[in-house]
C-alpha cells in the first residue's frame, strides 16, 4: 500500500495503574494515499490531534500500527519519518524575514543556496505572497503568517504533511479564503496531507474525503458530496449540520418523499434536513399555488419565529408540527413575518435519508 495506513491505532494517556487512564482514540483504521489530502473532522476533545501526533511520532501508540508506503514506522523517531508538521499558531520565527522563515528546512537540509532562493519564490507564489521575502515577519497579518508557515511546512516537499487546524485562529471571512487557498497550495503541490479541523465546511473544501471522527472512533470516511448525501448515521448527520430529522413513515415524511419523487432508496427510514431544505413559499392565509409543485400545494405548514438577513437571503426560524424548529430559507417572492403561518415545501437537494 502506498502512502499512509494508520491500522487499529488507540493513544492513550494517564497511566491506568493509578485509576486514571482516558482513551483518547480507540481502534481508528484510515489510509492516506500518495498525493490525497484527507480531512480528518470531529467535535473538540473527539481524539483528532491525538491521531495526528501520534502518525508525527510525537504520541506513544496504545495499540495499532502507523506505517509509511508499507513500513512499520514504529522506532523511527519524529525528524526521520520525512514528514511536516504545521500548527494554529504558525510558530514562525519572529527574527527572521519571510523568506528567512520559508527556507529554514532547506537550510538544515543543506539546500545550495541557488537551490533555496529558488525554492522560496516559487512557493511564496503557490501561497500567494509572492514578493513578500524580504518583509519581517512582525508585519505580516495572522492570514499572511499563516502562508507563510504553509510555504515553510511545503518548502522541503515533506512525503506527508499533517496540519492541525491551521485556519482556527483566523476570522471566519479570512478561513474561508484561505481553505480555497490551501487547498489549492496542496493540490498545486501534489502534497499528500492529513488535514484536521473541527468545521465541515473546511474539511469538504480541503479535503478529497472526509473521515469523521466521535469520542475516539471513526464515523464514517468518503468524499465530501457523498457524505452530505448519505451521512452512515444520525450522529454524522449531526456532526454535519442536519438539524432536523423527520421519520419517513410520518405525515411529514411521508410529504418529504413525495418530494423526492422516486429518488427514496429502499430501506430509508429518516429524512435529514439541513438548513434552507425548507422552503417558505408564502403565507397559510395567502391560499396561492405554490410553483413547481404537482397540484400546487404545500408540503407542511408551520409558525415564523423569528427572521434574519443572512448570506444574501431571508432566513426564517420555523416550527413545523412532528418537525420541531427548523431554518427555513423564503422562496422567491415570499414574505412572512414573526407569528406568521407559513406554507412549506421541501428542497430535496438539502435533504439526506438515513
Ligand atoms: N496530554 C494529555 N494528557 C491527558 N489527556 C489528554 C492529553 N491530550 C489530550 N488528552 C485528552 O484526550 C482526548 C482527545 O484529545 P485531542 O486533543 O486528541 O482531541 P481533538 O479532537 O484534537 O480536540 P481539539 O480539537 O479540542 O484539539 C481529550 O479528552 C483530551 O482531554
Amino acid at each position: 500500500m502506498d502512502g499512509l495506513m494508520i491500522d487499529a491505532l488507540s493513544v492513550r494517556y494517564g497511566d491506568p495503574r493509578r485509576g486514571g487512564a482516558t482513551t483518547a482514540v480507540d481502534g481508528v483504521t484510515l489510509e492516506v494515499q500518495r498525493g490525497e489530502v484527507l480531512a480528518l473532522l470531529g467535535p473538540s476533545g473527539c481524539g483528532k490531534s491525538s491521531v495526528l501526533r501520534a502518525v508525527a511520532g510525537l504520541e506513544p501508540l496504545a495499540g495499532g500500527v502507523v506505517s509509511w508506503d508499507g513500513a512499520d514506522l514504529a522506532g523511527v523517531p519524529v525528524h526521520h519519518r520525512g514528514f511536516g508538521l504545521m500548527f494554529q499558531d504558525g510558530q514562525l520565527f519572529p527574527h527572521r524575514d519571510v523568506a528567512g522563515n520559508v527556507e529554514f528546512g532547506l537550510r538544515m537540509a543543506r539546500a545550495p543556496r541557488a537551490q533555496r532562493r529558488a525554492r522560496v519564490a516559487e512557493l511564496l507564489d503557490v501561497v500567494g505572497l509572492a514578493g513578500y521575502g524580504s518583509r519581517p515577519v512582525a508585519t505580516l497579518s495572522g492570514g499572511e503568517r499563516q502562508r507563510v508557515a504553509l510555504a515553510r511546512a511545503l518548502a522541503p516537499q515533506p512525503r506527508l504533511l499533517l496540519l492541525d487546524e491551521p485556519l482556527s485562529a483566523l476570522d471566519r471571512a479570512l478561513r474561508e479564503r484561505l481553505a480555497d487557498d490551501l487547498r489549492s497550495a496542496l493540490t498545486a503541490t501534489g502534497t499528500t496531507a492529513l488535514f484536521v479541523t473541527h468545521d465541515h465546511d473546511e474539511a469538504a473544501t480541503v479535503g478529497d474525503r472526509v473521515a469523521v471522527m466521535s469520542a475516539g472512533r471513526l464515523l464514517q470516511v468518503a468524499a465530501p458530496a457523498e457524505l452530505w448525501r448519505r451521512p452512515a448515521s444520525r450522529e454524522v448527520a449531526e456532526f454535519l449540520g442536519y438539524q432536523a430529522f423527520v421519520d419517513l413513515d410520518s405525515a411529514q415524511g411521508a410529504a418529504i418523499r413525495a418530494a423526492l419523487g422516486g429518488d427514496v432508496p429502499a430501506g430509508a427510514r429518516v429524512a435529514a434536513l439541513a438548513e434552507g431544505a425548507l422552503v417558505v413559499v408564502g403565507r397559510a392565509v395567502d391560499r396561492a399555488p405554490v410553483p413547481g409543485l404537482a397540484g400546487g400545494s404545500a408540503l407542511a405548514s408551520g409558525m415564523v419565529l423569528a427572521s434574519a438577513f443572512r448570506r444574501g437571503r431571508m432566513e426564517l426560524a420555523v416550527r413545523v408540527e412532528g418537525v420541531g424548529r427548523v431554518t427555513a430559507v423564503a422562496g422567491a417572492g415570499a414574505v412572512a413575518m414573526p407569528g406568521d403561518e407559513v406554507r412549506l415545501t421541501v428542497d430535496p437537494q438539502a435533504v439526506a435519508l438515513l
